[in-house]
């Protein structure tokens, strides 16, 4: 471990008195290594019967486990399925204290490379909207591979700044995690890189950074809302007296008091006290409700967590004006997407409006006016999406079909108008149009579920070469026999869900007992 700088040591010394020898000593102590299940694979038991590593549970967090510090999640087939995110143990603890309901329109603020965009996922079953959100451009590319890597179906993935989503967004969402940007002194004993960043005045650069972002994700949240600060780091001027400063200026707002549980230390207002040089009052003491998480309380890295509540939302002009935003563009959206699913609807000789694609019912002619090459219109790249869907899937999908260029999304219900914001994934991007054809993307696959959704799939097992061997990218030769089919006429050639132990790894095309690999360069094992 790299050198702890002095200047911190005096800082925590101050800070702890008496716990410090307590704290210094548990940077001997080992690190600690953690997974969290995919609930949206898989359940957590399942997971716990055909784990590769042992598992020791982590109090805080549901599907979380320690693993020894020898094993290699990252190496390991089951990675590649998305059946786990490996993360930080303490690091799973503020989505546990967001409260995430399946059906709430949820947004993680600062959220690459999305180790809690993928837990908030799991918990809302893929019902609801999660927006997950990055300001920088090359950490957003590993936010939007997790989330197709783990299934998520429900996300739209942007990379903007707070300050132009707030204005987008008012009043929007039910939940909202700021797991902010910060000096990272809980993360010294376990990543080098963040002490040789590190310097005295790192704490108060990032707290005029933290008390932006978090004004602005303020202004997104509904009245009766919950919103989720977390940092990783120790010093209060980046936890407490944010928390203190932002209840100061916004009085409709209030500390959801953290019970004491699993090793949790309450907030320290009586620190503000001391690097303000001010006295406490009834507000700063709220603070207390916050949680901070000790190396040398619980296993785990420093953390700390408020949870706030927006108890308030009409009482003050500026929220007024929030919430009687008009919704224009949005309505121009919605109505072109229902005129489009009408549209297809009629062509399928369906006219129930239901949003459900099934094999059956699909399978109408093509539409008048559909270009025999290269894609014209958005409705001739639904069309396409929507005959593969009808003809190679047995889910039941739900969502706007959006196009942007060749590329197919389907974009959840509840989106926000997204008019003006960089956008990386207006929702699930489900493929490609290759001039009159649809190419079914790797996140498609991986939101998938081999039993109820594929039509034809093929299955290995943990350990047979061929699951390497598919991930490297090679052409497998595989029988006609090992090809499982939902119904027995359907032809052995076409798209097939490759698995590994039931849970889809990616895409294979059958033909003539060869596999053509489709698994995505960029992901291949190495
Ligand atoms: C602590 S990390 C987030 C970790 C992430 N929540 C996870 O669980 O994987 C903080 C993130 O905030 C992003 N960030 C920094 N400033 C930001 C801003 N003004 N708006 C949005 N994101 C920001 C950083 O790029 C970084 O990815």
């Amino acid at each position: 471990m790299a050198k702890l700088p002095d200047f911190f040591m005096r800082k925590m010394e101050c800070l702890l008195q008496d716990e410090y020898p307590a704290f210094l000593d548990s940077y001997e102590q080992p690190r600690l290594q953690g997974i969290r299940v995919n609930g949206l694979k898989m359940a957590v038991d399942g997971f716990q019967e055909m784990s590769p590593f042992p598992l020791s549970p982590i109090r805080w967090a549901k599907g979380g486990f320690y693993i020894p510090e020898t094993e290699r999640p990252g190496k390991h087939p089951y990675y590649h399925a998305g059946l786990y995110y490996v993360q930080e143990p303490s690091a799973m603890a503020p989505v546990e204290l967001l409260d995430v309901r399946p059906g709430d329109k949820v947004l993680d603020l600062c959220a690459a490379p999305g180790g809690k965009t993928t837990q908030i996922a799991a918990k809302l079953e893929g019902k609801g909207l999660l927006v997950t959100n990055d300001n920088q451009p090359d950490r957003v590319k590993a936010l939007v591979k997790n989330v197709e890597l783990y299934g998520i179906t429900n996300a739209i993935v942007l990379n903007e700044t707070p300050e132009r989503l707030a204005p987008a967004m008012p009043g929007f969402f039910d939940k909202i995690l700021v797991d902010a940007p910060c000096s990272g002194e809980g993360m010294f004993r376990k990543d080098d890189s963040m002490v040789k960043g590190w310097d005295e005045h790192s704490p108060r650069r990032y707290a005029d950074m933290q008390s932006g972002i978090l004004a602005k994700a303020a202004d997104m949240l509904k009245p009766g809302g919950r919103l989720v600060y977390s940092t990783c780091t120790f010093s209060p001027e980046e936890n407490e007296q944010i928390i203190e400063a932002f209840l100061r200026e916004r009085p409709g707002f209030r500390v959801v008091s953290i019970p004491p549980q699993h090793g949790f230390a309450p907030g320290r207002p009586d620190w503000i006290a001391q690097v303000q040089g001010g006295r406490l009052d009834e507000l700063s003491r709220t603070v207390e409700g916050t949680v901070r998480l000790w190396p040398h309380k619980l296993p785990g890295e420093g953390h700390f967590a408020a949870v706030l509540e927006r108890t308030c939302g009409r009482t003050d002009p500026e929220s007024e004006a929030m919430f009687t935003r008009p919704k224009k563009s949005y309505d121009r959206n919605a109505q072109s997407d229902s005129r489009m699913k009408r549209r297809f609807e009629e062509k399928a000789g369906r006219t129930d409006g239901k949003q459900r694609i099934n094999g059956r019912s699909a399978n109408g002619g093509r539409p008048e006016g559909a270009s025999r090459s290269g894609v014209a219109s958005a409705s001739d790249g639904e069309y396409l999406f929507r005959s593969f869907a009808a003809g190679q899937l047995n889910a039941e999908l739900s969502g706007n079909v959006k196009l942007q260029r060749d590329y197919v999304y389907l974009s959840p219900e509840e989106a926000p108008d997204l008019d003006g914001l960089k956008v990386a994934r207006p929702g699930w991007f489900v493929g490609t149009l290759r001039g009159d054809r649809f190419e079914p993307s790797h996140a498609l696959a991986m939101g998938m579920k081999r039993d109820t959704d594929s039509v034809r799939s093929i299955d290995f097992v943990t350990g047979e070469p061929e699951v390497i061997r598919y991930l490297k990218g090679e052409t497998l030769q595989i029988s006609e026999e090992r090809l499982r089919r939902s119904r027995p006429d359907l032809q052995a050639k076409g798209y097939c869900l490759v698995c590994v132990d039931g849970y889809p790894l990616g895409w294979g095309k059958w033909m003539d007992g060869m596999l053509k690999n489709e698994y995505p360069p960029g992901w291949r094992w190495s």
